[in-house]
């Protein structure tokens, strides 16, 4: 029998723009940053922790498998296996499904699953014309040798190949991921306007939320090394509207395209842990969950479409749990792009898809804006891109409680056309 899986608690860290050179922080330093104020407050010994499972799409060589040096920086026992997962703006959820699968299989009791990015930390890589180059000067054996390699440098072979922008290429389609977004905007009919208005709101919720104290508890400050306090999400634009976001130019398809930096996701440095425990672990240690995860999936599609990855994966869970669209209070649908939101909101809506593709058998339909990323969404803070899936996952738990909802779905695109999704039930 499968046992039950439940969210007993997590936080994030703030998330910080990528200004073009590599932050304060590496993915481990995040994921530290954000595990260690969450492992004090709990009430359970760290040895107690069966698993470290992280996501991350930017690894870098210092810290090959975070989650194991993350482990370990966090003082977890040298005997806690820890792994690192990879499915690109998927990862920081593959985590949470694989944490899931080990509890409700009775191989694991708690589980700490994350997601750590520093997209400023993204590598540059050497072109392949420099990296012959340099093979060749250090094969070169006399001062002789080693001038006649110098003479054949050419300046091209300073042009580094960036790692990032490679990243977010799709490399089947060769479609970066905003032109897949402009796709998604013309198959949908998705309006410049529409999509500036979906921005706007993303920012000025999160706003709300956060002057609120709605985050409170959830996003955790960190502190760098010379002492910079990061508390707040500093992509943020309170007061957005319309007529602001109108004035910015397309980013991916110019003069006519509809993905603007303004409805977007933004390019940032963050991480998030959830920690996950059996039934036996919260009556053992006296924990408190937040919510249940009931079922989750995962969907493939084109490629060049890859923005309707979770129509793909919430149908299977819709299927499966006889449940309409209409039955979920809260969807968190991690804000890849404005144009993308709104396109899978009608994709669910069209009979002819929800139906005719997705075999929902007359259970698709409208998500409302009301339950749709109610506290805005990675348009506003930014989206690094391992750890969002996880982040949505954590803010479903908590507002499921703080609104004392009973259903909820986080849902993400992923680049390469894959969806994922997790259903969650208030605990
Ligand atoms: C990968 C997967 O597996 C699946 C997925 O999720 S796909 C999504 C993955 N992520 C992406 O593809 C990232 C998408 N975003 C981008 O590539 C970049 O943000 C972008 C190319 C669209 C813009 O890059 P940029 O120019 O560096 O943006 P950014 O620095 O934020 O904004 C530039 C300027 O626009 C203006 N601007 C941006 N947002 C604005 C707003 N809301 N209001 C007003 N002005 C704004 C500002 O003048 C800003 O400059 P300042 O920050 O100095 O004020």
């Amino acid at each position: 029998m499968p046992r039950p899986v439940y969210i007993v608690d997590g936080a994030r860290t703030p998330f910080i723009k990528a200004r073009g050179k590599p932050g304060p922080f590496t993915p481990v330093d995040l994921a530290v940053q954000c595990g260690r104020p969450l492992l004090l407050r709990q009430p359970f010994p760290v040895k107690a922790i069966d698993l470290v499972i992280l996501g991350c799409v930017n690894v870098i060589a210092d810290e090959m498998n975070p989650a194991r040096v993350a482990g370990l920086r966090l003082g977890l026992s040298d005997e806690t296996p820890a792994f690192t997962v990879q499915i690109n703006c998927g990862s920081g959820m593959q985590s949470l499904d694989t944490a899931f699968r080990y509890i409700e299989r009775g191989t694991a009791d708690i589980v700490m699953a994350g997601g750590a990015e520093a997209l400023s930390h993204s590598p540059l890589v050497l072109q392949r014309g420099a990296v012959d180059w340099f093979a060749e000067l250090n094969r070169a054996r006399s001062p002789g040798e080693r001038l006649k390699v110098f003479s054949k440098l050419k300046l091209n072979h300073l042009k580094p190949y960036v790692g990032l922008e490679r990243g977010l290429t799709d490399p089947i389609t060769e479609l970066n991921m905003g032109q897949t977004a402009e796709i998604l905007a013309h198959l949908f009919g998705i309006s410049r306007r529409e999509a500036d208005a979906y921005a706007a709101e993303s920012h000025n919720r999160l706003d709300h939320a956060t002057r609120e104290g709605w985050l409170k508890g959830e996003m955790l400050p960190m502190v760098a090394r010379d002492g910079q306090v990061f508390d707040h999400d500093d992509g943020v634009r309170p007061g957005s509207t319309v007529k602001s976001l109108s004035k910015l130019k397309p980013a991916f398809e110019r003069p006519y395209g509809k993905v603007t930096p303004g409805n977007a996701s933004q390019i940032t440095d963050g991480a998030s842990w959830l920690i996950l425990a059996s039934e036996e672990a919260v009556s053992q240690h006296g924990l408190t969950p937040l919510a249940r995860i009931v079922d989750s999936d995962w969907g493939g599609l084109d490629p060049s479409i890859m923005g309707l990855g979770p129509v793909t994966s919430v149908a299977p869970i819709l299927r499966r749990q006889e449940m309409a669209v209409a039955d979920v209070d809260l969807w968190e649908l991690n804000e890849a792009f404005a144009t993308q939101v709104l396109s899978c909101v009608a994709a669910l809506d069209q009979p002819d898809i929800a139906d005719g593709v997705l075999g929902l058998d007359g259970r698709g339909g409208r998500i409302e804006r009301d339950k749709l990323n109610v506290d805005g969404g990675a348009i506003a803070c930014g989206h690094p891109v391992g750890t969002s899936g996880n982040r949505i996952t954590l803010h479903l738990a908590n507002t499921l409680k703080r609104l004392g909802k009973k259903r909820g779905i986080a849902t993400q695109c992923i680049g390469g056309g894959l969806g994922g999704a997790m259903l969650l039930e208030a605990a």
